[in-house]
């Protein structure tokens, strides 16, 4: 199988190019190349797809084989491929995902390869239905309580197609997100799981996110989650609706706007190309 590995911000995938390769079993393939040991060393796979609603389509598998609806990192990374790969030849495109068609604009360095996407995300979704979480189905989650292990988090819910819980701390950096990641994760009021943020605010424009991702643990950054953090930060009245989020991999600009839709801006880098035997 020929692969391309990309990342943005860090948070890094192994791409197969599914206009040329087939992938059967993409479940199984995902949680072998993902193997930072035995594999090619991911945070899981994602496969770029002809679509017959848009310019390009992304499946996105975690580590751990799940399949995700959304991957904000991805979806840039997608739209560099198809860009630089000759699948697509505009500046603005759209691409089918699990969370709906999504419309991106593309930014060319001097070599005419993309470096930098803006992405719609799309509206947030704000209700338990939607995220989904137990409990009734029209209420919103900001800052609510959640008991884990003698301590109290107050979370804030919102679906980015993918859910996440925000939770905002004093001192980041040293927060035991392995302890706390995965019971949150896991938690019975979550039952399609969900990704969490940890997030300190810095200013009201400024924020520093770390992310235990659903199906993948810690990663180096996240989009759709730090997508969720802007919504958050103003929904708690912590932040403004534009903001700059500092992950462990690099930085991502978010804006909440007027008009309801969520804008997520920042890097995408091709790192090498290779084939692996699957
Ligand atoms: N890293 C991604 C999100 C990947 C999917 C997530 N782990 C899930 O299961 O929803 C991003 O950049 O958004």
């Amino acid at each position: 199988m020929k692969f391309t590995k990309m990342h943005g911000a860090g948070n890094d995938y192994v791409y197969v190019d599914c206009f040329s390769e087939q992938v059967e079993n993409p479940a199984d393939v995902a949680i072998k190349v993902s193997n930072r040991n035995f594999g090619i060393g991911s945070d899981g796979l994602i496969l770029i797809m002809p679509s017959d609603k848009a310019h390009v389509r992304m499946r996105m598998f975690n580590s751990d084989g799940s399949e995700s609806e959304m991957c904000g990192n991805g979806i840039r990374c997608v739209a560099k491929y198809a860009y630089d790969h000759g699948i697509v030849d505009k500046k603005e495109i759209t691409a089918e995902t699990g969370a709906g068609i999504l419309t991106l604009q593309l930014f060319t360095n001097c070599c005419n390869k993309v470096d930098k996407v803006r992405v719609n995300m799309g509206k947030p979704r704000l209700t338990r239905g939607e995220i989904p979480m137990s409990g009734p189905a029209d209420a919103r989650v900001v800052s609510e309580p959640l008991n884990i292990l003698h301590t109290t988090f107050n979370i804030t819910c919102a679906s980015m197609g993918n859910p996440h819980c925000v939770i905002f701390v004093d001192d980041v950096d040293n927060f035991q997100v392995e302890k706390y990641g995965p019971l949150i994760e896991n938690h019975e009021i979550f039952p399609r799981r969900t990704n969490v943020e940890f997030v300190q605010i810095i200013s009201r424009t400024e924020v520093r996110q770390r992310t235990w991702e659903r199906g993948a643990g810690e990663t180096l950054a996240c989009g759709t989650g730090a997508s969720a953090v802007c919504v958050a930060g103003a929904l708690n009245g912590l932040t403004d609706k534009k903001i700059l989020n500092h992950l462990s991999g690099g930085d991502l600009e978010l804006e909440w706007s007027e008009d309801g839709f969520l804008y997520m801006t920042g890097p995408a880098v091709e790192v090498f190309s290779g084939e692996i035997a699957i």
